[in-house]
């Protein structure tokens, strides 16, 4: 069964511009504000439903924080698996781990080792792509714990910083802002 928009809802208009956040020269996409209208949040997660559901996963993994916002509530709807990538010193048990840069700054995420079962089909799901970092560490986490990954997609891409080109899986991402 396939999901029918209820209306050609534009939800670039819920996306808060928000500029030098969190430093200066930085344009910061806030989805503050699409979370918190109900409809706009969830006409977005059906429409970002239907983009993951043709990658046919078996688990989703979603990336500390905003990423659990949208990996969470598609992993009921799609019937799979959730699991974390989380910030260091959050998640109990043997970890790995990948340390990255970040359009403003650096992070490093941690995954359980036990997190995927060998060759189950993962998508990894983040609210914004912007240099790739975040998401390419997420691949190579994923990955080296036996992880087959099928996808990633987003709901914001900023295209201009190329960070599709950092990653070697097919991206979707319903929102495309040029520069
Ligand atoms: O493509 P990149 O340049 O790697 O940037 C994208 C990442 O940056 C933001 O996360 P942030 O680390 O700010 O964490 P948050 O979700 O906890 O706010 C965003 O949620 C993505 O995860
Ligand atoms: N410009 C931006 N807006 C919101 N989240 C981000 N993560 C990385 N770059 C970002």
């Amino acid at each position: 069964m396939s999901y029918q928009d209820p209306a050609p809802l534009d939800l670039k208009r819920y996306i808060r511009e928000v500029p030098d956040f969190p430093k200066a020269g930085i344009l910061f996409y806030d989805i503050s504000t699409l979370i918190r209208n109900a409809d706009a949040w969830q006409i977005a997660t059906a429409r970002l439903a239907e983009s993951v559901l043709k990658f046919q996963p078996d688990m989703l993994a979603g990336i500390e924080s905003r990423g659990f916002l949208t990996a969470a509530p598609l992993a009921m709807r799609l019937g799979c698996g959730f699991t974390m990538l989380r910030k260091p010193g959050k998640l109990p048990g043997e970890t790995i781990s990948h340390a990255y840069g970040l359009e403003y700054g650096h992070d490093e995420l941690h995954l359980q080792v036990d997190a995927v079962r060998p060759g189950q089909r993962v998508v990894v799901l983040d609210d914004l792509l912007a240099t790739g970092g975040t998401l390419a560490a997420s691949v190579d986490l994923l990955r080296k714990a036996g992880a087959h990954v099928v996808g990633a997609s987003v709901l914001i891409e900023l295209a201009a910083l190329k960070g599709r080109e950092k990653l070697d899986v097919p991206v979707t991402s319903l929102l495309t802002y040029e520069d």
